[in-house]
């Protein structure tokens, strides 16, 4: 149909014809004059039979299929009336026009194998069409070698008469015992001359004959539309090859059931072919969008791809079975949109993902902005502004997507994008609150360090009550500062703002807590106290420093002192809070904190610890005062001072007058001034005592050198052997000359015995 023929686009735009007759009655002679085919005709020497089987062609120029069928008595008798009834079946179900051949001779000849074909035909005609008298098919007769007087009308009249009865004689189911030849039968009748003895008439009928088929205006023309089997030329070979199936397997032929089935089949067909170029759009987007692209245009060309591929479906599928095509088009557009949806709801899927995180990071920078800009700004105003923007570029990108016919709307997506925006405002309600709160506390807490630095370093009984009113004060500024920012920021929910009120007042309380601790950390806390006690013990009560007199009772003024000092340890333990201090107030600080808790600044054993710390400092102070003391008491007594003079007299008036000793002396002292104004007396020190150590060494050689020199030279082995035992035992002593020893000379004499002891 389609490589051969050319003709599977012509839709309905084609006719089939079925030539019909006993065996060498020069159908195909008559099909090829007709129709310009080319089949085979019987070489008039051998006289065999050539058309075998069913063989198709197309007419030249024309749309018309034709079926050459086999001579129906072509065969032997059982094996013959089989395949005369699987051909007719197979014509009839197929072909529009059947032309039935016969020689004029053979008319009127009511037992002849003619009529057992036309039995066959009416017979097989009720088993196809039986209930459906839509589909008529046109009877054609052809009579060749009319060479007799008798006219045409004599022989048509005979021919139906024949078929009548035979129509009678043809068993009919009892609903249609009733019907007629002519519900389900157009007949038709011609007649050619003799091909051999009248060539030229026969040549020119022939070729009028062939108009018949041509020639859509002529009145005579065949291919009536009530005849069309309504089988698309693209559905044809599938309908002949099922039709033949049924035939040849000797079922039911059911011709509805069978243009349902092709349908079905060719619906199938038609909407794969048209899925092809639908698939390649739409998979050039796919990857994108599943990348988490947003595709520019992405309902523009799905819908353009859809529109496509439904008008394709439609123009070729829109031929078969109505009820079938209906159904296969409502799938079909119901693959095509649930491919498309799933494109598309990835793509909605990226525009939520893209709003979502647009909204959070432009509303963070703008918040950002607003709160370095340090002017006042409505916080649903910066977020209601860019909520706006987002969600309006979020509809756009949705709506591209709603085709008309699509069966889909992004409802509940719009929805999503509400909600998760909400969430996303909420979080950066919180944020926004907690920057707030952060700031709040900021300067909550240079306020309160400076208010406690300066409290504590003057510690007094009113010392907590201090703190806990400037506390206070700085905590009702604060509120007050929270309060617009839970304004602005749109939080109207009473259970919210009570939580960050609890908020705010547990974070100052907690940066309160945070100062004081660092205020009495142990070096801190013993300055402090330190502090105190040399404000007492060193300072008079008019704040004048004390020199201590030996009459002084220094003992119990610094028992006092240090008493007072140490007071205040167990005071910079505790914060002391009364209890009608707003702290103290249910549901002031979040759930959970336990104020008593914080109260705590300076453990029990940090407490023992810095008690003795502060012990050891105090004595120590104690300990130089009285150094101070004592120091102020060490005088020289005058007559001291006189005698020295007296007695030394004539020893520095030997030295002022003598030249030498006057030089040596201011040399000396020189060096002693330079030296202590240096502070250079350690090196001086050490220097002088290698010296020493030098000499010793050196004396030390010397006199052994001596003593060597005064042996005897009897013993001059005994002697080097008792020197370098010497040598040795000062070698081993290194430079420790205290420990070398000289043994008595007395013992040096020659003693093999002792030789091997002493090395
Ligand atoms: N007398 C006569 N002979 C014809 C006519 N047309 C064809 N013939 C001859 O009849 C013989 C058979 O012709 P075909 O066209 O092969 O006949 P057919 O019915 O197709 O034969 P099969 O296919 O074998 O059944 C040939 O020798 C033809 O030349 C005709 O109109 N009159």
């Amino acid at each position: 149909m389609n490589k051969k023929w050319s003709l599977c686009d012509a839709g309905f735009d084609y006719n089939v014809v079925a030539v019909f007759g006993s065996q060498s009655t020069g159908k195909s002679t008559l099909l090829n004059r007709l129709f310009g085919t080319k089949f085979d005709v019987m070489d008039e020497h051998q006289r065999q039979q050539t058309t075998r089987g069913i063989w198709a062609d197309r007419g030249v120029d024309m749309n018309v299929l034709i079926l050459d069928v086999e001579g129906t008595d072509g065969r032997e008798r059982g094996e013959n009336q089989d395949f005369e009834r699987k051909s007719a079946l197979f014509s009839l179900a197929v072909s529009e026009v059947l032309i039935v051949n016969m020689w004029e001779n053979m008319v009127g000849l009511y037992n002849g194998a003619n009529m057992g074909l036309l039995k066959t035909v009416l017979e097989v005609n009720l088993q196809l069409f039986g209930g459906n008298r839509e589909n008529k098919t046109l009877l054609y007769f052809v009579i060749r070698d009319h060479v007799s007087p008798t006219p045409l009308e004599n022989l048509a009249g005979t021919l139906h008469s024949d078929l009548e009865r035979i129509w009678a004689s043809v068993n009919k189911p009892s609903e249609l015992q009733n019907a007629r030849l002519t519900d389900y039968f157009d007949l038709k009748f011609t007649s050619l001359p003799h091909k051999l003895l009248q060539p030229e008439n026969f040549e020119r009928e022939a070729l009028e004959l062939r108009s018949q088929f041509t020639d859509r205006r002529s009145k005579e023309y065949v291919f009536k539309p009530s005849y069309k089997r309504r089988v698309p030329a693209d559905g044809f070979p599938h309908y002949a090859e099922a039709v033949w199936d049924k035939v040849v397997s000797n079922k039911d032929l059911d011709l509805p059931t069978q243009q349902e089935l092709l349908a079905q089949y060719r619906c199938d067909e038609i909407a794969q072919a048209a899925l092809v170029p639908f698939r390649k759009a739409i998979d050039e987007m796919r990857p994108l969008v599943q990348e988490g692209d947003i595709v520019p245009d992405l309902g523009q060309v799905s819908q353009q791809a859809r529109d496509t591929a439904i008008e394709m479906f439609d123009s070729q599928a829109a031929r078969y079975h109505k009820e079938v095509y209906r159904k296969k088009r409502e799938a079909f557009v119901q693959l095509l949109d649930g491919e498309l949806h799933a494109v598309f709801v990835n793509q909605v899927k990226n525009a939520l993902a893209l709003a979502t995180e647009k909204f959070a990071n432009e509303s963070h920078k703008r918040l950002e902005e607003a709160a370095a800009a340090e002017t006042e700004y409505s916080f649903g105003e910066v977020v209601g502004k860019v909520r706006r923007h987002v969600t309006e570029s979020f509809r756009m990108i949705v709506n591209e997507l709603v085709i008309p016919g699509g069966s889909w709307t992004f409802g509940s997506e719009l929805k999503q994008l509400e909600t998760t925006l909400d969430a996303t405002t909420a979080k950066l309600r919180l944020a926004e609150m907690d920057r707030a709160l952060a700031k709040l506390r900021r300067t909550a807490k240079d306020t309160l360090g400076e208010l406690i630095e300066d409290v504590l370093n003057n510690p007094d009984a009113q010392m907590w009550s201090k703190i806990i009113e400037g506390f206070e004060t700085t905590n009702r500024d604060a509120e007050d500062a929270l309060q617009v920012r839970i304004t602005n920021a749109e939080i109207t929910s009473e259970e919210a703002q009570v939580g960050f009120l609890r908020k705010l007042h547990t974070g100052l309380w907690e940066d309160l807590v945070d100062v004081l601790k660092e205020e009495v950390a142990d070096q801190m806390v013993l300055l402090k106290l330190r502090n105190a006690l040399e404000d007492k013990f060193r300072y008079d009560e008019a704040g004048l420093p004390r020199v201590w007199k030996p009459s002084d009772d220094i003992d119990s003024q610094f028992a006092v002192a240090r008493e007072s000092a140490q007071s205040l340890l167990p005071m910079f333990s505790k914060i002391v809070v009364s209890n009608d201090c707003v702290v103290r107030r249910p549901g002031y600080f979040a759930p959970n904190f336990e104020l008593d808790r914080s109260l705590v600044l300076i453990s029990g054993a940090r407490l023992r610890e810095l008690g003795k710390r502060f012990g050891r400092e105090a004595d120590a102070l104690y300990l130089e005062a009285k150094r101070a003391m004592v120091s102020t008491q060490n005088h020289v007594p005058l007559w001291v001072m006189a005698l020295l003079v007296v007695l030394g007299w004539n020893e520095a008036m030997t030295i002022l007058f003598n030249p030498i000793y006057l030089v040596l002396t201011a040399l000396l002292g020189g060096v002693a001034f330079i030296v202590h104004n240096l502070r250079l007396w350690g090196p001086v020190i050490r220097a002088a005592n290698g010296l020493t150590t030098m000499a010793n060494d050196k004396v030390h050689e010397i006199l052994v050198e001596a003593v060597n020199r005064t042996e005897p030279p009897v013993a001059s082995g005994s002697r080097q052997r008792s020197s370098a035992k010497r040598k040795v035992k000062r070698s081993a002593s290194a430079s420790a000359s205290e420990e070398i020893e000289l043994e008595p000379l007395g013992s040096a004499m020659p003693s093999p015995d002792t030789d091997e002891m002493v090395y």
